[in-house]
Order: structure tokens, then sequence, then C-alpha cells
């Protein structure tokens, strides 16, 4: 099979994430665009029913706000959150019929699965989400995902669906992601300023780094260019390439053919505790570390003890993700704090061999094991 870092893998791909924005699914006053919505589905349907790849999609698709604003006979898109949660939720039944309907025209049916980014990262929950997702597969079906909208308020401000796609395609061991969108890949400015240009190829992300992208582009999409470029971070740090094109062209794209822009994978496939580590979604607390600790952390296979703390903030419990932040202020490291914020404060500066003494066997482990450390922007264990 052609390598990964290469577009001639995406048609022989076994298992590929496929992720839709409102932008590419809602019409200009703001309703479902069912005509794309049907277009999508003739391509992945050709897809799953290919004997030859015997394809596996698992669409992870936007649009229940704007498929709720009919029913609900709204004149326009929500702004006010409550009025949204409601447009998502009676638009997430109307979106899935679309789908169901879409589909059973192919002979494939659809299970819905609604995530929140918790239910990704979340050991506890992402047992849950991947054993359910790997059924749904292999008895043929094709996992039709969004976020829990109706009762996720914070996903569904700054929601991020591109972050999700990221995550569901780790969640699966996708071969490939393909994020759907209403512009023809990454541009190298604005892609609505004269003069700029689509970017075929990305071989590293930090190749682009100096690309201006901006976190709204379309009137319905949440998140823009900056949260595809996160979702890309994500997948090909963990050894997933990304096509990210323009919905019209998702039959091209998972053909292989210059369409978009390729993102080669990176780095290798994580375990899912570390990648559960590195993108947990929002870290309970900072702890804030003295410089000997930091060079630690950083250098090598330390585990963060109590005497290398200086300050505690926020409210935790033991087991949840924490950042550990240097006397700069920068954040070095992620990881799973052994204890709660209650009892953190007074193990602090203290070596391990007095709190022994003078707490007992328990307090004198850890603050965060090394194996449950990331490095800040690197995905591995110190
Ligand atoms: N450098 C860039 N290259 C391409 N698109 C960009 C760039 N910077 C910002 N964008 C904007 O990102 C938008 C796509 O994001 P968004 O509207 O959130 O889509 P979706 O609904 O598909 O998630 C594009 O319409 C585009 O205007
Ligand atoms: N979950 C929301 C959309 C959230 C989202 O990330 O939207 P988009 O940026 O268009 O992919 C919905 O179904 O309306």
């Amino acid at each position: 099979m052609a390598p990964a870092s290469s577009r001639a893998a995406l048609p022989a791909a076994r298992r590929i994430v496929v992720k839709i924005g409102s932008s590419s699914l809602t019409r200009p006053d703001g309703h479902l665009d069912e005509s794309a919505l049907r277009s999508l589905v003739d391509v992945l349907a050709a897809r799953v029913t290919d004997p030859a790849t015997g394809g596996q999609i698992v669409l992870v698709t936007s649009g229940a706000v704007a498929a709720g604003i009919g029913p609900l006979g709204l004149p326009a898109r929500p702004r006010d959150l409550a009025t949204m949660q409601a447009a998502a939720s009676v638009g997430q039944g109307q979106l899935v019929a679309r789908y169901t309907e879409a589909f059973a025209g192919h002979g494939v049916r659809v299970g819905q699965v609604l995530l929140t980014a918790e239910d990704t990262v979340r050991r506890s929950r992402y047992a849950n989400a991947q054993r359910s997702l790997e059924k749904l597969l292999a008895l043929g079906v094709v996992p039709v995902v969004n976020e829990n909208d109706a009762v996720t308020t914070a996903e569904l401000k700054f929601g991020d669906n591109d972050r999700l796609a990221a995550l569901a395609a780790h969640l699966v061991r996708a071969d490939a992601l393909v994020l759907l969108t209403d512009v023809d890949g990454l541009y190298d400015g604005p892609p609505s300023r004269p003069g700029t240009r689509r970017i075929p190829h990305v071989e590293r992300l930090s190749d682009v780094a100096g690309v201006e992208v901006t976190a709204r582009g379309s009137a319905v999409g949440t998140g823009g260019m900056l949260t595809k470029l996160q979702s890309v971070r994500i997948a090909t740090g963990d050894g997933i390439p990304v096509v990210l094109t323009h919905a019209g062209d998702a039959a091209a794209a998972l053909a292989g053919a210059d369409t978009g822009t390729f993102f080669a994978a990176t780095g290798r496939r994580t375990t899912a505790r570390r990648l559960w580590i590195a993108h947990a979604a929002g870290t309970q607390g900072r702890i804030h570390l003295d410089d000997g600790a930091v060079r630690a952390v950083r250098g090598g296979r330390a585990s963060l003890l109590p005497a290398g703390v200086t300050k505690v903030e926020g409210v935790f419990d033991a087991g949840d993700p924490v950042e550990l932040v240097g006397p700069d202020g920068v954040v070095v490291a992620r990881g799973l704090v052994a204890f709660g914020s209650t009892d953190l404060p007074a193990l602090l500066g203290r070596t391990t061999h007095a709190l022994r003494e003078e707490l007992g066997e328990g307090y004198d482990r850890e603050v965060v094991h090394r194996d449950d450390l990331v490095l800040e922007g690197t995905d591995r264990t110190p």
C-alpha cells in the first residue's frame, strides 16, 4: 500500500473519518441544504458499497442548528444560546433523518452517535465510545457523529467539530481524515484576499506556521481555519494523514486526486492514554513548578514531586488532567494529577521523605507520575 504520507494512500484507505462543516450544509437563508447533503451521501455510500475498498466511513457532521431552523419556524440562525440549543435538539433529529433516508437509497444503514469532546478524551468514556463505534463499523453501519449540542453549552458556543473529528479518527484508528468545508483547501492567506493561493501539500505543520488563518470564515461555521489546523495537528501528530478540501470535491479527495490540501502524517500512532492527556478537553487546574522541577520534567524520565511545586490553581480531583506551568508562566506539560486540589497545598515544597514521616504512607508519592505526563506540544511522555 502507498505510504500514508501521500495522497496515493487515499483510494486504498480502509477506514476514513469524513467531517463536513455547517458552511457546506447550509443555504444562504440558514436552512439545511438537503441537496448538498445528498451529494455527500452519494459519494460516501459509493465508497462503503465498493467491494474493492470494503470502505468504512465515520461521518462527523455539523448542521444540527441549521436543520432546526425550518421546523421551529425561526426567521434565521439563532444567536442566543438557549435557542441554539433548542434548534440543535430539533435539528439533530432532522439531520439524522435526512442522512438515514439518503443512505438508505444506497442500501446503507446509519447510526447516530452524539459525543462531547470529553467522550473522546476521558478514559472511562473513551472506551465506551470506541466500543460503540467499532461495533457499528463491524456491522457495516455508517456512524453519523455530531456533538451533543443540546446539553454541551460550551461546545455549542465554541463548538468545534473539527477537533472532534480528529479525536474520532484517533478513536477508530482511521487511515485518513477528510475535512470538508466551503473553501478548496488551506490558502497562503485569507482566501478573500486577492492573490492568495491554495497550498496543495503540507509535509509538516511548521511549514505553514506563518500562514494567516482566521477563527471565523463563513457566517455559519465555527472556528474557521484555526480549528481545522488544530484538528490537523492532532490527526497528523497521531499518524493520520488529512485532506482538507471543498465539500464538492469529496469524491476527488477520496480518490487521491490533487484537490485541496494534503497534510502528511508526521507522528507515530500514539496511545489513547497519551492523546487523552495531551488533548484533554479543558484541564481542570494549573500546578506551578520551580525551575528545578521544570528541568526535571522537560529533561528526562522524572516524575513531578511535591518538593518542586510552588502553587496550585483551580479545583480538581485526583486523576484529573492539569497543566504544569513554569515560573515564567509557560505550560511545560500536561498530566494526570495524583492528588485533589484540597489535599495538594499541604504537601507543597516538602520532600517525599518528610511527607512520609509526617503524614504517613500514601502521601509520599509523585504529584504527577512520569507515565501520566505529556510534554507540551509533543504528545509524548518525557
Ligand atoms: N488561510 C486560510 N485558508 C483557507 N481558508 C481560510 C483561511 N483563513 C480563514 N479561512 C476561512 O475558513 C473558512 C472555513 O471555516 P468554517 O466557516 O468554520 O467552515 P466549516 O463550517 O466547514 O467548519 C473558509 O470559508 C475561509 O474563509
Ligand atoms: N454541532 C454544531 C456545529 C459545530 C461546528 O463545529 O460547526 P462547523 O465549524 O461548521 O463544523 C451543529 O451541528 O450545528
